[in-house]
């Protein structure tokens, strides 16, 4: 049997987290023991993809305890605390998602001890649902995809991205457990290569085959009737159905519909923000200008070269052909599907 891959875990009081900026060439975990710590670890993308950031920031919250706890005023100082946590970050709505939860629930509590260990229990509780859902939203996906043919992916949105087994990449799982006939094909995902690093390290260790494509090449694939389907995640999808992903995902989408390929996007429902009507209002990060200059510890431009560097766009609802969640598949009118399966 293998070995899962499992990015987050706990461990003697503290947080062990796989370091994904050294994937694939080194499988090292990160120890932390402070709150700050997980937080910029989150900034830094040690861990990364919606989901494994929410389940982060949730055990976060319990080092964030723990250095509050002999405060009289330890809710007010644990406020303060997930305040800090919440900026690690601002795409991702499960990271707020989760540090809301978890503030409401210390603050349920009558001690700061109970507090703790109601923490600690909701994020391995949060871990472990993570799991179960990303293995329903699998079987729901498969339902969804055409039985055969070229799938194609962007970023990395598997076991690495989330607890563990993945969205867009747990469906791909499925497929393969379920015996469909699907050629993946996987986007490197400049500039970060989630795809390249960590994609094709996943799917190399599961067994599942595969070609990894420069994301230029996404068009020519299309164009050429390589590609039946794409499948991405989502790091907030807005009330409307309007989902955020990596960078290079909304030019994917026009593409699929120019070529009339369905376009699936797979998520949890925890990362559908409700509260927010539309996907403009969606704050999209601007990380570092020389993660564009350098790659690879080599400098792949002029040093001083003006950059931009957005992390995500955004696919506008009616270029998608189906949200997959853990409850079933929301089809347009979103707003409406969505609204039905959060109940
Ligand atoms: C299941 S992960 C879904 C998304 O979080 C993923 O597609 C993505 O865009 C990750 O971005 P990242 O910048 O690597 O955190």
């Amino acid at each position: 049997m293998r070995a899962e891959i499992r990015p987050i875990r706990w461990q003697d009081h503290q947080l062990l987290l796989l370091d994904q900026r050294r994937l694939p060439a080194e499988e090292t975990y990160l120890e932390l023991a402070d709150y700050r710590a997980a937080g910029q670890a989150i900034t830094d993308m040690v861990v990364r993809g919606a989901p494994a950031i929410g389940i982060t920031a949730a055990y976060a919250m319990v080092l964030a305890m723990d250095s509050v706890a002999q405060q009289a005023d330890w809710q007010m100082a644990l406020a303060a605390a997930a305040d800090e946590l919440r900026a690690a970050r601002p795409t991702a709505v499960n990271l707020a998602w989760a540090i809301d939860r978890q503030l409401q629930l210390a603050r349920a509590q009558s001690s700061a001890a109970a507090a703790r260990t109601a923490l600690l229990q909701a994020a391995h509780d949060l871990l472990a649902q993570d799991i179960a859902d990303n293995q329903r939203m699998g079987r729901f996906g498969v339902e969804a995809l055409p039985e055969r043919g070229g799938i194609l992916t962007h970023c990395n949105t598997g076991s690495l991205a989330t607890g563990g087994y993945g969205t867009a990449l747990g469906v791909i799982r499925a497929g393969f457990a379920a015996g469909r006939d699907w050629q993946i094909y996987a986007d490197e995902t400049r500039p970060w290569l989630q795809g390249a690093r960590l994609t094709a390290w996943e799917l190399q260790k599961e067994g599942i085959p595969f070609s990894l494509n420069v994301d230029a090449a996404s068009g020519h694939l299309m164009a050429t009737g390589r590609i039946q389907a794409v499948i991405v995640g989502a790091d907030r999808i807005a009330a409307n159905g309007d989902a955020a992903n990596k960078i290079g995902t909304y030019s994917l989408a026009v593409l699929a519909h120019y070529h009339q390929i369905p376009f699936f996007v797979a998520a949890p429902l925890s990362t559908v923000d409700f509260a927010m009507p539309e996907g403009s209002q969606i704050v999209i990060e601007e990380r570092a200008a020389d993660e564009v200059r350098n790659c690879g510890g080599r400098q792949m431009s002029p040093a001083e070269v003006a950059v931009r560097n957005p992390a995500f766009d955004v696919t506008p609802a009616k270029l998608i052909a189906g949200i997959i969640t853990e409850r079933g598949v929301a089809r347009a009118p979103y707003t409406q599907a969505l609204a039905a399966l959060r109940g």
